[in-house]
């Protein structure tokens, strides 16, 4: 395996009992890479993070982070969902915090990623503010610091930006973009949204109806800051666009 692999998911398959959810699914995710899944509803994406994140057991097939099986004692998997979930009775610096104290981390790091985190999302002013005194893209916006803070060798995402209006959503991918880079996580994104997809990814993963295949891999080599009204930007939308509508 080459050194730049973070993650290797080698012909994963799930069923639950003659059902089966997900068939021999195989990829790489490289190290600090940035890749958005698509696929239709009910197609199995929560049930392939449920893997990923070791929460049920594989029916065959392996995950492996840096060579070795996935092991949530071993490896730092961080994810964020749809509902945000900053704890309520910690300020914003408390939730971003957490995960580190949790992992007693030595006090200097942990202030120095809060620091970092809080100042790339401009959170300054809500550093001691409560998840209720925020409004909900706020909240998420603490949620994914949080996540990011703990610098993990996978982070997660199940549809972030699900409830946020088309303005909000703008500003969160540019933001998510900005910590990505900042901290050069290894990020595998869950999304409906094409358009979303195209923007953040450096590879887009499309998955078949159920039982879940890799219908396609596609690499977005457009350059950053994207334009969705790019003629590239464009003609890769509608290329996944037209692979998925058999859906
Ligand atoms: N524990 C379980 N036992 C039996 N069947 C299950 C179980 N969990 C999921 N399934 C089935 O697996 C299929 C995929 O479900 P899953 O929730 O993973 O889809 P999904 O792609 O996340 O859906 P959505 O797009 O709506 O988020 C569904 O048909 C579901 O009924």
């Amino acid at each position: 395996m080459s050194n730049d692999v973070k993650v290797s998911v080698r012909n994963l398959t799930k069923c639950f009992g003659d059902l089966k959810v997900l068939d021999n699914i195989s990829f790489d995710i490289k190290k600090g890479e940035f890749i958005c899944v698509v696929g239709p509803t009910g197609c199995g994406k929560t049930t392939f993070l449920n893997l990923l994140t070791r929460l049920i057991p594989q029916t065959s097939g392996e995950i492996l982070i840096d060579g070795e099986p996935a092991d949530p004692k071993k490896h730092n998997i961080s994810f964020v969902f749809q509902e945000p979930s900053a704890f309520s009775w910690l300020t914003t610096q408390e939730n971003i915090e957490y995960g580190l104290r949790i992992k007693k981390m030595p006090e200097e790091y942990i202030k120095q990623q809060s620091d970092k985190v809080i100042s790339l999302l401009g959170l300054d002013r809500f550093r001691d503010a409560y998840p209720h005194e925020m409004s909900v893209s706020m909240e998420q916006r603490v949620v994914i610091g949080r996540a990011f803070a703990m610098n993990p060798d996978l982070l997660l995402m199940d549809e972030p930006y699900g409830q946020m209006d088309i303005k909000m959503r703008f500003f969160l991918e540019d933001e998510v973009i900005k910590l990505w880079k900042a901290t050069g996580a290894t990020v595998l994104f869950i999304t409906h949204n094409l358009e979303e997809a195209v923007y953040l990814a450096e590879r887009v993963l499309v998955l078949s109806a159920k039982p879940a295949t890799i219908k396609a891999q596609v690499p977005i080599n457009i350059e950053r800051p994207r334009k969705v009204s790019d003629p590239a930007f464009i003609e890769v939308r509608k290329q996944i666009t037209d692979m998925i509508k058999w859906w």
